[in-house]
């Protein structure tokens, strides 16, 4: 099948799953036009992707596919098109959210080729609880890479869309109910804050006030913790419990390294 272009989606609020799309686009070893969807302006003013392939990247929260990533994917059109569904979760699981990423490419009119499932560092790692903290890493790049390198495989290996296999993606139906996150959204100590500003620049929500990051919207907070890494100083912190002890509930529990999972008829 000819296969010129690929075009790339991400959303991606601590860059680990724009990481991962972009080591299988170097294993695809195809021209492409990449739109990584994750600060709000980028999702409003999105220009729809338009490569022979369609390669999708979400962070997995609560075992869906992120919120906001969800609502980016109501903005594309199929037309019949090959497309792949990547998620990278943080090492606990991906629950139902590969399957809710297939199903919602399918409702917008592409044929679902290929999915896998990639782990990236949790969001709420840190030094004391590093559940997946690096990841993906130098044992997962290749891996990411060779799942990349299929993809052309299997359009080669057709004469057209029809004659291509859709992949079986797991999970279940109806999905896992997220679970609902308690209060307590990052706040900033003012001692060690030297107001540059990043904690608002890359928060995928706006929720930051630039001039005074402790009056953060809490509803509008989605904990991805993008403001956390992206501090410099690390003045911005979880801190309000319950939601201060996700990260050692996660290194308590999902320490166990877990390694990528792909899924596409052989
Ligand atoms: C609110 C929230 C919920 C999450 N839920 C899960 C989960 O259900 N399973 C899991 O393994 N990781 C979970 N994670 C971790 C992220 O999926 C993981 O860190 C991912 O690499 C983040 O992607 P990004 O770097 O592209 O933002 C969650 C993270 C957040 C912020």
């Amino acid at each position: 099948m000819k296969f010129d272009t690929a075009s790339v989606v991400s959303y991606s609020p601590t860059g680990t799953t724009t990481r991962v799309l972009k080591g299988i686009v170097e294993g695809m070893g195809s021209k492409l036009s990449f739109l990584d969807a994750t600060l709000p302006e980028a999702r409003e003013t999105a220009i729809l992707p338009e490569g022979d392939v369609l390669l999708v990247g979400m962070p997995v929260y609560s075992g869906r596919i992120a919120r906001e990533g969800r609502a980016l994917l109501e903005k594309l059109r199929g037309d019949g098109r090959p497309a792949v569904a990547v998620v990278v979760y943080g090492n606990r699981h991906y629950d139902d959210a590969l399957l809710e990423l297939g199903d919602i490419l399918k409702e917008k009119g592409f044929k679902v080729i290929a999915g896998a499932a990639f782990i990236g560092e949790h969001s709420f790692a840190d030094e004391k609880y590093p559940t997946a903290i690096g990841r993906p890493d130098d044992y997962d790049m290749p891996v990411i890479r060779s799942f990349g390198a299929k993809v052309p495989k299997m359009l080669g290996a057709a004469d057209s869309v029809s004659e291509l296999p859709e992949a079986d993606l797991p999970g279940n139906r109806p999905y896992k109910v997220p679970s609902t996150m308690p209060d307590g959204s990052p706040v900033t100590d003012v001692e060690t804050c030297v107001h540059c500003g990043k904690c608002a620049a890359v928060c995928p929500v706006g929720a930051v006030d630039p001039k005074d990051p402790n009056a953060t919207d809490g509803v509008a907070c989605t904990f991805c913790c993008a403001c956390v890494k992206a501090c410099p100083t690390g003045a911005r912190v979880l801190k309000l419990e319950p939601v201060a002890s996700l990260g050692k509930k996660m290194w308590d529990n999902f320490s166990s390294r877990r390694e990528p999972e792909f899924f596409m008829p052989r």
